[in-house]
């Protein structure tokens, strides 16, 4: 029996059954994986001191080819991500509309995990990549295994899966350079889209800020492919499902992001186990947004198109639970590399829509699952493995684990009185839903499939002015990027039927002609597809404490003590790890020094000052900080002390900067501005 690793408290059932595989090494002798106990782990076998190498040396062998072996191959797409595990809490019975377990009863709780990934990069690459982001979800059900997959945008870059291994191919490294890693901004990739233009809508997403995302906690997922509810009765509504953060959805700016690239490749994996481990767990609500069937062509936009959003101010999402991650993994192989998330893994309640892109979808992972996982029983690995029992006549395999010990391993038979049994679906079985199915074997197009730039254009008319010029800055970045000066025209007189300004504004930072013929006549406009409809809080956001020997201990104290309270992670940076002590003696821990951390990580700042050996060297580490987070429309509080750093004629135009002095509120307006999180005004 393997030993519990982890602490016994509130543990769900899937923590449980891990509980069974979990092992601590430490403190035990070391063996051979056969269990034989090692004398010298450090040299090899040789003869005489000095001798060469013996081949009886299996010990050595067995270490060498284990160490040779560790690596398994990447995911082809999403090899950057990172989890945990959680469980999703029912707010409201859905029996009206499913049958799926999970969603039958208030309050009713299921474990899951989950995975979080970039698409581009390879597993080495950058969190902070623009890119679109996934998320996939296996929930252990009573049921089985519910594996929910989602990207971070209501849309996906293609309208059918045969067009998603091309656009994969366009938008990862180029076959003759092998560059560039994890970004879209090179000439394969914008070749794609000015040339496939069901490809626009997506790449606009991943253009706007909603493609730099701050956190994980504040990720939005949608499933995108839309999916069947199906009830007791038989009766099936079309669906999609949102999780919302209720963080809200909050971004990094692109100089941001590409710097924390550098100084933090790790950052949003950082943040997530950070947040876990000081107890402020990432929360999501499960949205769903229901279509009857007899709707299904009520739209302009076909609700099979994956390129297509259901606006939410059309098709509300219904809030019907929430989920928590509350558990940071034990170990990133077993528990995110071994992880096997596969839309085709249903239960009784959900079921497939025609959707081209899901269609495909539904074959595509088991197939990349046995090639990445090595064999078709990566089912029974411990994260992947179901809360119930699994029988079936299927045998053999590479790491076979079960000892099957029937007689018979095939159906209809009478040695085994015709078992395992199929059960009918009143009792349980699955059984798909029976949509009706006319037409001739083709390769068409839906008709509504083809317009392109509709909502395109209702998502440029949502963004804010600061919305859209973030997407200006990226889509000069990304096409500016390209070599090929026909590349980058193409993407301009395409990006016109969006906004013609924007096509122009575009042209001429690229270096191209500006496009002639207007954008689509659309004035359409929704409040969900920009982020500044979206919740903030100061909770969880991180604050820098610059601080030095010296500092005002009353104020500090008060300050700190107001973070807390709100929530706020607080970062105290100094000029060296060690200590900080205050007028009244108060002692502070330095946590990270002006070299270890940087402004480009933190959220907000407090400057504080002081004293420190190297005043100068000190100075200018608290003016770099001011300039970045000022540069970055951060929230900046200032102490009493602080207050010679900020050279400003009038103080009070300053956006976003709260100052200490004879302001007795200061603690909770400093909280406010952290709330507020940027300073778009500011100058
Ligand atoms: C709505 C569209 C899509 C969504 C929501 C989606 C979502 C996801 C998610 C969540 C993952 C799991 C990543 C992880 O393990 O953490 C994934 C992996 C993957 N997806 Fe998709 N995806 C979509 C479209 C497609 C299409 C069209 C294809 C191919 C036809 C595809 C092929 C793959 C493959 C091959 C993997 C890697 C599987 C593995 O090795 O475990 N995806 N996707």
């Amino acid at each position: 029996m393997s030993e519990n690793t982890s602490s016994n408290h509130n543990k769900n059932r899937k923590q449980q059954q891990l509980d069974e595989f979990r092992v601590r090494n430490a403190g035990k002798p070391m063996t051979t994986n056969a269990s034989r106990k090692i004398s010298d782990d450090e040299r090899i076998l040789t003869a005489g001191k000095r001798g060469p190498g013996l081949m009886e040396d299996v010990h050595f062998f067995e270490k060498i080819t284990s160490f040779v072996r560790e690596e398994i191959p990447e995911r082809k797409v999403h090899a950057r991500g990172y989890g945990a595990h959680g469980e999703f809490e029912c707010y409201k019975s859905m029996k009206q509309f499913t049958k799926a377990g999970f969603l039958q009863e208030a309050g009713k709780k299921t474990p899951l995990f989950v995975r979080f990934s970039t698409v581009q990069g390879s597993k080495g690459s950058k969190d902070t990549a623009r890119d679109l982001r996934c998320l996939g979800i296996k929930f252990y059900t009573d049921e089985g295994n519910y594996d929910m997959t989602l990207i971070s945008f209501p849309v996906l870059i293609n309208q059918d899966a045969m067009k998603f291994l091309d656009v994969i191919h366009a938008y990862q490294p180029e076959p003759r350079t092998g560059m560039p890693q994890a970004s879209g901004a090179h000439d394969t990739f914008w070749d794609y889209v000015a040339n496939n233009p069901e490809a626009l809508h997506m790449t606009l997403w991943v253009m706007s800020d909603w493609g730099l995302i701050r956190s994980y906690r504040m990720m939005p997922s949608f499933s995108v492919n839309t999916y069947l509810f199906v009830n007791e009765e038989g009766v099936a509504t079309f669906v999609r499902f949102i999780w919302k953060p209720v963080l809200g959805s909050h971004s990094l700016l692109m100089d941001e992001a590409q710097k924390i690239g550098g100084i933090d490749p790790d950052f949003h994996r950082r943040d997530l186990r950070e947040a876990i481990n000081m107890g402020a767990y990432p929360e999501y609500e499960l949205g769903v947004q229901m279509i009857p069937m007899e709707d299904e062509h009520k739209y302009d936009f076909d609700i099979l198109d994956s390129t297509k959003f259901w606006p939410e101010e059309l098709i509300p999402a219904e809030i019907v639970g929430k989920m928590t991650l509350n558990r940071n993994v034990d170990n990133e192989f077993a528990e995110l590399e071994q992880a096997a998330f596969n839309p085709a893994n249903i239960v009784p309640g959900i079921d497939f829509s025609n959707d081209p892109v899901l269609q495909g979808r539904l074959l595509a992972y088991r197939s990349a699952q046995y090639h990445r996982l090595g064999s078709k029983n990566y089912d029974q690995l411990p994260i992947n493995r179901p809360l119930c029992p699994f029988h079936n006549n299927q045998r053999k395999g590479y790491m076979q684990y079960r000892i099957d010990v029937d007689e018979t391993s095939y159906h209809r038979n009478s040695l085994t009185n015709n078992t395992p049994y199929t059960t009918p679906p009143k009792e349980g079985g699955y059984k798909h839903y029976p949509t009706k199915v006319e037409g001739h074997v083709t390769r068409e197009v839906p008709e509504k499939f083809y317009d392109y730039f509709t909502q395109p254009r209702i998502f440029w008319n949502s963004l804010t002015s600061i919305e859209k010029q973030h997407m200006i800055e990226a889509l000069s970045y990304q096409i500016g990027s390209c070599e090929s000066e026909s590349v980058r025209q193409q993407n301009v007189d395409l990006l016109v039927n969006v906004d013609k300004e924007m096509a122009t504004i575009v042209a001429d930072n690229v270096g191209v002609n500006r496009p002639t013929g207007d954008h689509v006549p659309v004035s359409t406009s929704y409040p969900s597809l920009s982020q500044a409809s979206t919740p903030k809080y100061a909770y969880s956001l991180k604050v820098g404490v610059l601080v030095g020997d010296g500092f005002n201990g009353n104020e500090v104290t008060n300050t700190l003590n107001t973070l807390k309270k709100y929530g706020v992670f607080v970062v105290i940076v100094g000029a060296t790890l060690g200590t900080v002590t205050g007028d009244d003696g108060t002692e502070l821990k330095v946590d990270e020094t002006f070299i270890t951390t940087s402004p480009y990580l933190l959220d907000s700042i407090y400057v504080v000052g002081g004293s420190a050996k190297n005043m100068e060297r000190f100075n200018s580490d608290i003016m770099n900080y001011i300039n970045v987070a000022y540069k970055h429309y951060k929230p900046i509080g200032v102490g009493s002390n602080g207050h010679s750093y900020i050279h400003a004629t009038d103080r009070n135009n300053l956006s976003g900067v709260v100052f200490a002095k004879d302001n007795p509120n200061f603690g909770e307006d400093f909280v406010a501005a952290i709330g507020h999180m940027r300073f778009w005004d500011r100058k």
